[in-house]
């Protein structure tokens, strides 16, 4: 569950007269997520939802977290508009968080998704990123090539008790990678954490975008490569190509791939799914037993690195070539 800072109701209600968003009616901790603190509050005007920022995020890249839904939100791109106070400031403080409060988003995520979905937010993930052209803050990618050392080094004790494996081919990953990674890519707004549970679903379209709290400057087919290990694997850890088909057209189509982009597939998948291990990995070792936050699996990150890493032909992610 993630509430890790609770909130009373008179704190809330000293804290909503600075809105326009008439009386509170009622609020509740949101259970999702494993970031922030997240409350549903409804008032005589709407449902919002409203974010106590927690560790991971720091303070002086709320504006342009924020500053980026709006700016997507006024160019057509479906995602959480942030609340403005009658000072015109989004960014507030309760119990002794930064909080802000954004428009709740119909629609919900998919456990299963298809490759109709996947379809559906490689044409959005492309949508995206052609938005966010022009967009006038920058935030560099805190969790890319050179922080992934570090925080392995952090964790990296722990990895024997998980697997074995885990060790070895994360060091030989880390050496690849650092051999390899690819550096004049096109780059721009990405969100770097497009997860199924941060896409929403109305029937089949695809109804928004949350949870912009990793978004940063990077090379935008890193995002695709982020989408290609969250949307694409089954639960075996087995690669399903009818759905690497789905995602990849669909992006083309919106936003046309270079050669160059298209070539960098598979490192920065595995890259990606370096990233998702070591944070997992990280979190696995450092959240306390017994606490009520549902911890996710590293080990699932260790399979999709490994077919990353075997990767041959990007025909092989279902591009036509
Ligand atoms: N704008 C929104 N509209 C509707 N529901 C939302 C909105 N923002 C968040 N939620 C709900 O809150 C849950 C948690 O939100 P979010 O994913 O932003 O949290 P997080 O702690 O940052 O999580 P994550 O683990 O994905 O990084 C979502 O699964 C969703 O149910
Ligand atoms: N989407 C991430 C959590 C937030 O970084 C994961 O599944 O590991």
């Amino acid at each position: 569950m993630a509430v890790y800072t609770d909130i009373t109701e008179a704190e809330l209600r000293a804290f909503l007269s600075d809105y326009d968003v008439g009386e509170l009616q009622s609020y509740r901790g949101i259970a999702e997520g494993v970031e922030n603190s997240n409350f549903l509050v409804h008032t005589t005007t709407g449902q919002f939802i409203l974010t106590l920022y927690e560790k991971r995020v720091n303070r002086d890249d709320l504006p342009f977290f924020l500053g980026l839904m709006q700016y997507l939100a006024e160019r057509g791109v479906s995602c959480p508009l942030p609340v403005h106070r009658r000072d015109g400031g989004t960014l507030g403080e309760l119990a002794g968080r930064p909080a802000a409060m954004v428009t709740f988003l119909e629609g919900i995520w998919l456990r299963r998704p298809m490759p109709v979905h996947c379809a559906e937010v490689g044409r959005g993930l492309a949508e995206m990123h052609l938005a966010g052209e022009g967009f006038g803050l920058t935030r560099r990618n805190s969790l890319t090539l050179e922080d992934w050392r570090p925080l392995w080094e952090k964790s990296k004790d722990h990895a024997d008790a998980l697997d074995p494996a885990l060790r070895p081919e994360t060091e030989a990953s880390l050496e690849r990678l650092e051999a390899e990674w690819p550096r004049d890519l096109p780059e721009g707004v990405i969100h770097a954490d497009l997860f199924p549970d941060n896409v929403f679903f109305l029937g089949d379209s695809l109804s928004g975008f949350i949870d912009f709290y990793f978004a940063c400057n990077d090379a935008l087919v890193y995002d695709l490569a982020v989408c290609l290990n969250a949307w694409c694997f089954e639960r075996d850890h087995a690669f399903n190509l009818t759905k690497g088909r789905a995602l990849l057209a669909a992006y083309n189509a919106t936003r046309p791939l270079s050669d160059a982009e298209i070539a960098a597939l598979p490192i920065l998948s595995m890259g990606a799914a370096l990233r998702f291990m070591l944070t997992r990995l990280y979190d696995w070792v450092m959240t306390p037993e017994g606490s009520l936050v549902v911890k996710k699996d590293p080990l699932e990150y260790l399979a999709r690195m490994r077919f990353h890493k075997a990767i041959r032909s990007v025909t092989e992610y279902g591009l036509d070539r």
